[in-house]
């Protein structure tokens, strides 16, 4: 089989290697698509993220989506030869307290995709256990299940701010992520959510799929829109989705007394000052949200009601072999979703 693996920074080969035998408890995968991930493209740039350095030739993609091809004896009953499946990329040890909590995205052992050491999906065939696979039903095209993933960090952020209905969100950053838990918060209930970004572009895509605002911070002061969309209020629930510095520094002027500000990005630095004061004497709540957990059901689910659409942040799609090509046109600013089309 065609695997694209990362072999230094800034350098793919596409190689032949074995296809893969399911354990009992796994299927194989023929992968469809798989989405280019901001941090695939960080170690394609930079060869690391924080402590995970890719030391060896390691296969990028964790957002996948395929059709199963082998069952593992155990998994037989679950899935069947031709079923379309999405992968959920980080499969945990099951035995630590955090994974018998139920918040298995905190163990300590998790295998993710794509994150050094483990290989991911940019591979035509991926054995992957059955439990951590999800079928995907005939109104759910391969393209969405694979963007299953990055909708699942909307949706745990989402669940993190405790957005309900009628509630009002704001959302800094409009890439991706950011623009998935807007997904995920309008289907939560949220009864109005705004956007910031400095990108026009970016606030246009968001405007154009349903944001209520779009606050250009380059020119205008976060918190004062803010206060301007809410009568002096602020929102009930700040997503912040850009790891921008000034963007996760500005995140407590925007939130109302009482309410919630949620981080998803990852900043540069992560030591960033806080006012500590505004904090405890408006009660904010200041929560991390760390990937996701039991989310993909509801994904899939969102998909086959349509209650969300994920597609549309697609830019482009190139072929395995052009994964080059893709990755250089990934780093690209105005690029907000890149996918590579595996199978033949
Ligand atoms: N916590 C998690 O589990 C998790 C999972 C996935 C991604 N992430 C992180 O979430 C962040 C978003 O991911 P992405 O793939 O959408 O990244 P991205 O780079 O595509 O999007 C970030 C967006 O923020 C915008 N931005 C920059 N400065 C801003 C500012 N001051 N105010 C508002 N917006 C600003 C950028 O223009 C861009 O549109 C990244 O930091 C990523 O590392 C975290
Ligand atoms: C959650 C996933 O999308 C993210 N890129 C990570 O590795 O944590």
């Amino acid at each position: 089989m065609r695997v694209a693996v990362l072999e230094e920074p800034g350098s793919f080969v596409v190689e032949e290697r074995d296809k893969p035998a399911p354990d009992p408890d796994e299927v194989v995968v023929e992968i469809g698509k798989v989405g280019i991930c901001g941090s695939d493209v960080h170690y394609y740039e930079h060869g690391r993220i924080g402590d995970y350095v890719v030391e060896s030739p390691l296969v990028l993609g964790h957002e996948s989506a395929g059709e199963v091809v082998s069952v593992g004896e155990n998994a037989e009953g679950d899935f069947d030869f031709g079923d379309r499946v999405t992968l959920e990329p980080g499969v945990p040890c099951r035995r630590c307290d955090h994974c018998k909590r139920g918040e298995y995205n905190l163990c300590p052992d998790v295998t993710f995709m794509a994150t050094p050491p483990d290989d991911g999906a940019f591979a035509e065939f991926v054995a992957w256990p059955a439990d951590f696979t999800y079928r995907l039903p005939d109104s759910v095209s391969t393209r969405e299940g694979a963007l299953c993933e990055p909708l699942s960090v909307g949706i745990h952020a989402a669940r993190r701010g405790e957005v309900g209905v009628g509630d009002s969100v704001l959302v800094t950053g409009c890439g991706p992520i950011g623009l998935l838990a807007m997904e995920a918060a309008n289907a939560a209930g949220a009864a109005e959510v705004f956007v910031s970004d400095v990108v026009p572009e970016k606030l246009a895509l968001a405007e154009e799929r349903g944001a209520d605002a779009t606050i250009d911070v380059r020119e205008d002061d976060l918190g004062e829109s803010v206060s301007d969309l809410t009568d002096g209020e602020g929102v009930d629930v700040v997503i912040e989705a850009s790891g921008a510095d000034p963007a996760i520094r500005t995140t407590i002027d925007a939130v109302r007394r009482g309410g919630t500000v949620v981080l998803i990005g990852l900043a540069q630095d992560a030591e960033i000052p806080l006012d500590t004061s505004e904090i405890i004497d408006n009660e904010l709540d200041l929560r991390g949200s760390f990937r996701y957990r039991n989310t993909y059901p509801a994904a899939v689910q969102l998909l086959a009601d349509g209650a969300v659409d994920v597609a549309g942040i697609v830019d482009f799609e190139m072929e395995l072999p052009d994964v080059g090509e893709a990755f250089e046109r990934a780093k690209e600013s105005e690029t907000v979703k890149g996918m590579l089309s595996v199978s033949r």
